[in-house]
């Protein structure tokens, strides 16, 4: 498998700063807000926009954590690791994640979250969106847009579980 970065630390905050400002933007209600990270990497990337809408805003906005396995169509597991400790009845949730490819996993939490509650809205943020859908799922907020060929793979790493920020694309040839 041969691996090349793609996206540099530097580059990565600035994506996660732009889809911070568009956020506050777009949301005129920020009290209403919802941060809903996606585990794995989608709960660090929700962390850091949390983090930065408390330094931009003053914000405090809460966070929750999804785990999608046992609402996927694949794989399924039978431990809940979730983690949203608010009622999201009303309330307009922000989907987190790193990567939107099929859009499957975006399907699962969607389940996920109708089963916790009856937002107003739900929008999503993904850092990277790698094209191929299989569902009519888009994002609201995107960090970066990568064309891909089906075979290549987008490898986001978090310094939170991977020890440094950046983004590279893999491919067997
Ligand atoms: O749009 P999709 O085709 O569903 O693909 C996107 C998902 O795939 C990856 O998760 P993965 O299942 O690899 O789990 P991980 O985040 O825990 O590594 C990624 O983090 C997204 O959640
Ligand atoms: O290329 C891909 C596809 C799904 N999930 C990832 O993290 N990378």
């Amino acid at each position: 498998m041969k691996q090349k970065e793609i996206i540099d630390e530097i580059t990565m905050k600035r994506a996660i700063t732009r889809i911070t400002y568009e956020i506050i933007e777009r949301n005129k209600e920020m009290d209403q807000l919802v941060l809903v990270g996606i585990k794995t990497r989608g709960v660090f990337l929700a962390q850091r926009i949390q983090e930065r809408l408390k330094q931009l805003e003053g914000l405090s906005i809460p966070l929750g954590e999804m785990d999608t396995k046992p609402f996927r169509d694949d794989r399924q597991a039978d431990v809940d690791t979730t983690e949203i400790n608010v009622d999201i009845t009303d309330k307009d949730i922000i989907l987190v994640d790193d990567v939107l490819y099929t859009g499957r996993t975006i399907r699962a939490a969607i389940d996920g979250l109708v089963k916790l509650g009856r937002p107003a809205r739900v929008q999503l943020a993904v850092l990277v969106d790698r094209g191929h859908r299989e569902l009519p799922i888009r994002a609201d907020y995107i960090g970066k847009n990568i064309p891909t060929a089906k075979e290549e793979e987008i490898i986001v790493q978090m310094n939170e579980c991977d020890g440094s920020d950046s983004i590279l694309i893999a491919s067997e040839l």
